[in-house]
């Protein structure tokens, strides 16, 4: 199992009290296939996936990436797995600015100390693989938004993640441009062998996914099959 949550809680201060945000929750997501992870606002759904990123620690269970458990880990053991094992796509795809599209990957081989010049083959592999080929030297501001988001999810797998994990990709894009960007997603999941969870309000998307978990007031419901 690639990423393994295990009785999951997670609270936060709320007045006097604390909010559960996850209560109990257990996810399993093999390596090449991809959970959607579906809900109203508020259910639970960002928080679940920071908890599977790393990024917060909850009260209580287990997150297991690639193996490894994370349990009591250090800040800097975290950053690490993070930065070798888990690839982030944010709802925005907050690019620089300056920098063309291969320079947004290679930025990641920089941020791992190594230099981003030798990333520039494998910066364009993966821009032919999200169909940007011919834009690895155009900056943001001379891409579509769709072709924003394609780069935002190459420069995810640059370092190779063994898991995936995607907020609400489609929320600034039309249907279309939203179904294309989910098939790739799923294509990318099979074939670089993520084990990839995405979180969506969005059920129109569904059918190419492997496995449907539904978040209601922090608990999840046990996945369908579809
Ligand atoms: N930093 C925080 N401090 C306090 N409460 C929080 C914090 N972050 C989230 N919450 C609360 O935790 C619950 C779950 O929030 P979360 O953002 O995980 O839901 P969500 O399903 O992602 O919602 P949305 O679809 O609107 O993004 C909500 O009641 C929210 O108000």
């Amino acid at each position: 199992m690639s990423l393994h949550l295990a009785h999951i809680t997670l609270t936060y201060p709320d007045g006097d009290s604390r909010l559960t945000a996850l209560d109990e929750v257990t996810l399993d997501v093999p390596k090449g296939s991809i959970t959607a992870v579906v809900g109203p606002s508020g259910s639970g759904k960002s928080s679940l996936l920071a908890v599977a990123a790393t990024l917060i620690t909850p009260d209580s269970g287990q997150v297991v990436i690639d193996g490894v458990d994370t349990t009591g880990l250090k800040r800097t053991e975290l950053t690490t797995l993070r930065r070798h094992r888990i690839g982030i796509v944010f709802q925005q795809p907050n690019l620089l600015p300056s920098l063309t599209a291969a320079e947004q990957l290679q930025v990641m081989a920089h941020l791992d100390g190594r230099p981003p010049r030798a990333a520039r083959p494998r910066a364009l592999e993966l821009l032919d693989a999200v169909g940007l080929a011919d834009q690895a030297d155009r900056r943001p501001n001379q891409l579509s938004g769709g072709q924003r988001q394609r780069v935002n999810i190459a420069r995810a797998l640059m370092n190779d993640p063994t898991v995936l994990l995607i907020d609400e990709p489609t929320s600034a894009l039309d249907h279309e441009r939203g179904a294309a960007i989910i098939d790739l997603i799923t294509e990318l999941t099979h074939r670089r062998a993520t084990a990839t969870v995405l979180v969506t309000h969005d059920r129109t998307h569904l059918r190419a996914v492997d496995q449907v978990a539904e978040v209601h007031d922090g608990r999840l419901q046990v996945p369908a099959r579809t």
